[in-house]
């Protein structure tokens, strides 16, 4: 659906240039939620606006849908334009717009409908973001999130196929933000809409990202399945998000100076071993006791899964055959030197 192939970005101003993005490939498939995070200055929003070549790379390719970017003259690229609508942090209202303008203008720009079906379209956006009752309302009198679905009407006026989401939620209150993100959701299902959002938040990313790429300086450090990359991060820079969404500290091994010594591991638990009882049987089977050093629970989009770090103590074989059968049962079982969370 998105692909990005080889692509680079520098910026110059004067004598000085920065190169935001370096080498960059990346594949959004249709119909997914797509998620890019990285640190403030990471390229993030250089990134995102060169899906709709807001932004044009300096090398390499943009393609969506087949289509090379680079290659469409100024009226395919108007075309082009209107299958990719776009959100923003501080929602780009007109002040002087109601509610229902906002959303129209839209469409008057496109030029394309009669004044009726814009009113038509106006409405049945407004019922799917829950606004209708605020149809003749200025921007000054919405909350913040009330804006947001006003931004979103707006960005779906012109049946996008691509959504894309510029730190969309990032001046939200954190209920708010989870209403945003639910609706996004609904919206990706029921509309089958691809949908890219650049955050610096990891909590943002596992409550509806499919996939997650992880930017830093510039360039792609981490990329895949967001319950792969949530449970298992590689890099420094990933574990540290998932780090900060968890509340984690560093390497401490809470009040266990007094346990006795064992080997500690990391148990992840997905799918099906999320409701079962393996830790307690296992124990019963084998002479091992298991003493939880650190976990956490939730879900990840709508999986329910687990990871706690564990010191397993009895006999090594015993250990092993315990350890053996965790991983038959279908859990991931890790040997770690110490009790972060990632
Ligand atoms: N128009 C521009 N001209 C010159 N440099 C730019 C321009 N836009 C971005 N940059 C630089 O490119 C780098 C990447 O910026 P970008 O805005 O893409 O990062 P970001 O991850 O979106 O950051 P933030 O989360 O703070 O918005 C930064 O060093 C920034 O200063």
């Amino acid at each position: 659906m998105i692909e990005f192939c080889g692509v680079q970005k520098t910026y110059t101003t004067g004598n000085a240039s920065i190169t935001a993005l370096q080498r960059i490939d990346l594949k959004v498939n249709e119909g997914e939620i797509f998620g890019v995070i990285g640190h403030s200055g990471a390229g993030k929003s250089t990134l995102i606006r060169l899906i709709n070549l807001l932004e044009r790379p300096t090398e390499g390719t943009v393609k969506v849908s087949g289509v090379d970017l680079m290659a469409l003259s100024e009226n395919d690229l108007r075309q082009f334009r209107q299958h990719v609508g776009m959100i923003f942090q501080h929602f780009n209202l007109l002040g002087s717009m109601t509610v229902a303008e906002n959303i129209a203008y839209a469409m008057r720009i496109v030029g394309q409908k009669s004044a009726q079906a814009i009113d038509a379209r106006v409405d049945e956006l407004l019922e799917l973001v829950g606004l209708s009752k605020h149809k003749h309302k200025y921007p000054r009198q919405l909350s913040g999130g009330e804006k947001q679905r006003v931004g979103i009407a707006r960005a779906l006026s012109n049946h996008p196929t691509v959504l894309l989401c510029d730190e969309a939620t990032s001046a939200l209150d954190p209920q708010t933000t989870h209403s945003i993100l639910q609706l996004l959701r609904r919206i990706n299902e029921t509309l089958k809409l691809t949908i890219v959002l650049i955050t610096h938040e990891m909590d943002v990313i596992r409550t509806v990202c499919d996939r997650v790429a992880v930017i830093d300086g510039g360039r792609i450090v981490e990329e895949g399945a967001v319950t792969q990359v949530f449970l298992h991060p590689q890099h420094p820079t990933t574990k540290r998000f998932v780090q900060e969404a968890e509340g984690a500290h560093d390497a401490v091994v809470w009040g266990d100076n007094a346990a006795p010594r064992g080997g500690l591991y990391r148990l992840t638990f997905q799918r099906e071993t999320v409701h079962q009882p393996l830790l307690s049987r296992v124990a019963r089977s084998f002479a091992v006791d298991f003493s939880i050093i650190t976990g956490r629970f939730g879900a990840i989009k709508s999986e329910p899964c687990g990871q706690v770090v564990v010191r397993a103590t009895g006999e090594a074989d015993q250990v092993q055959g315990a350890l053996s059968q965790l991983a038959q049962a279908g859990v991931c079982v890790e040997e770690v030197s110490d009790a972060t969370v990632a």
